[in-house]
């Protein structure tokens, strides 16, 4: 909780990419802040990328009973929880300790997947060992 003069200000929790970008923009340094927030060339997939995900819309029903929910599916044969899987992406100590293991953790906690990169900052044999509950799969 944070105040200004008169009123108490609650933190407001990141609710989209745009408000985790904005964050991170607050406490990593230039240098690490560049390498995750650039593409490859001339950033022709990153635009694109952004513009699909700007393309898509929740469409809001009013009146269904959601007491009973199922956000499980299968993925190549593995049963997840949640149609989430975490790209591969290199070197994640560089914006946390925790590195791949938090992020791998973080994932398994809601059943999705965590995908490891080559590059990664933390060993296999580690991110193995420390999201035990996580389903894993290894970019190679
Ligand atoms: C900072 C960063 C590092 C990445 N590192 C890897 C990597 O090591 N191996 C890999 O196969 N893809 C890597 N990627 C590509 C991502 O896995 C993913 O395919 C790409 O970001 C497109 O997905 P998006 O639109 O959700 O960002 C990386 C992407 C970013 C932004």
């Amino acid at each position: 909780m944070i105040t200004n003069n008169s009123f108490p200000v609650k933190k407001v929790p990141p609710c989209c990419v745009q408000d985790f970008e904005n964050n991170a923009r607050k406490v990593l340094p230039h240098s690490v802040l560049d390498y995750y927030q650039s593409g490859s060339c001339g950033q022709h997939t990153l635009r694109n990328n952004q513009e699909s995900f700007n393309k898509l819309r929740i469409r809001p029903r009013c009146l269904i009973d959601v007491s009973k929910r199922d956000t499980s599916t299968e993925v190549l044969g593995f049963k997840v929880k949640v149609p989430i899987g975490v790209s591969p992406s290199a070197m994640q100590k560089m914006a946390h300790p925790e590195g791949e293991i938090g992020n791998a953790r973080a994932v398994g906690s809601v059943g999705g997947i965590y995908i490891l990169s080559m590059l990664s900052t933390i060993s296999i044999e580690d991110v193995a060992a420390k999201a035990l509950d996580t389903i894993k799969w290894f970019q190679l």
